[in-house]
């Protein structure tokens, strides 16, 4: 049954399973893409969104969803890995949506994971974000310590696109896409919570139960940017979408 409630100021749609969280987040991307053709979408990689990802490619066959006009920036890339090694974001997000879809490749933008001056290719990335008019809306996952695209607990609040070390515990969630946990990265390029919450929209979207504790943070634990998704109750629009499991640690009245 899928429940619709206000937490914390906070829109938070809970469905079934994941498959019924993944089409809701889908159908808010695609109303995005359909009230204004030339939408920026800031896009996320991991586990989560591949469903929704799936989702949308359906939409666009049945011409429901128009990407021709959309421009994407994803949320982060490993330090090392470029656009053509398989674990790359660049080739996750060519794999899950981008072959399949009628996007604008040149209009697309991950940062680029082998950039030879990493700081001077953030603050580019920053500047491609605001020339193309700000984000109109970003997709987002959550990590298991609440670190949201790769935000690690302690990242500031007024951070921007940076190089960030990666926590043991993120290489070890991570290591799941690759052969062995000495080929993850240990750095990474990651838009900043501040450039986050400049998103004129935020979907975050978390299934499975190894998220309802850092759910049940991020919504009612103490805002801080100890658990940086919990920084996402600052912004006023804000959608959470989940399944069942992820909102078990929740109080729902
Ligand atoms: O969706 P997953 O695979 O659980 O990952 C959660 C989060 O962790 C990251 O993959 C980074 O470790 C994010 O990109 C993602 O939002």
């Amino acid at each position: 049954m899928i429940q619709n409630v206000q937490i914390e100021g906070i829109e938070t749609i809970v469905q079934a399973d994941a498959e019924q969280a993944s089409r809701t987040v889908a159908q808010l991307i695609a109303d995005q893409i359909g009230r204004k053709g030339d939408s920026v979408l800031g896009l996320a990689t991991g586990g989560t969104p591949v469903q929704a990802y799936r989702q949308l490619i359906e939409m666009n066959r049945r011409g429901e969803v128009d990407f021709s006009a959309v421009t994407s920036f994803n949320l982060d890339e490993y330090i090392g890995l470029d656009g053509a090694h398989p674990q790359s974001f660049r080739a996750f997000m060519n794999e899950h949506l981008f072959d399949h879809v009628n996007i604008d490749r040149a209009r697309t933008f991950v940062p680029d994971g082998c950039a030879d001056d990493v700081a001077a290719h953030c603050a580019k990335y920053e500047s491609m974000i605001d020339a193309a008019g700000g984000i109109d809306l970003q997709l987002l996952g959550l990590g298991h310590n609440g670190h949201i695209a790769f935000n690690e607990p302690g990242s500031p609040r007024d951070s921007r696109t940076r190089q960030v070390d990666l926590t043991p515990q993120t290489i070890q969630q991570n290591a799941r896409f690759f052969d062995s946990i000495d080929e993850v990265p240990c750095h990474a390029i990651t838009m900043g919570i501040a450039t986050i919450l400049a998103a004129r929209r935020i979907v975050m979207l978390a299934t499975g139960k190894g998220k309802a504790e850092a759910v049940a943070r991020m919504l009612q634990g103490p805002i801080g940017e100890d658990h940086p998704a919990s920084l996402l109750r600052r912004h006023d629009h804000v959608t959470v979408v989940l399944d069942n499991a992820a909102a078990g640690a929740l109080h729902l009245e």
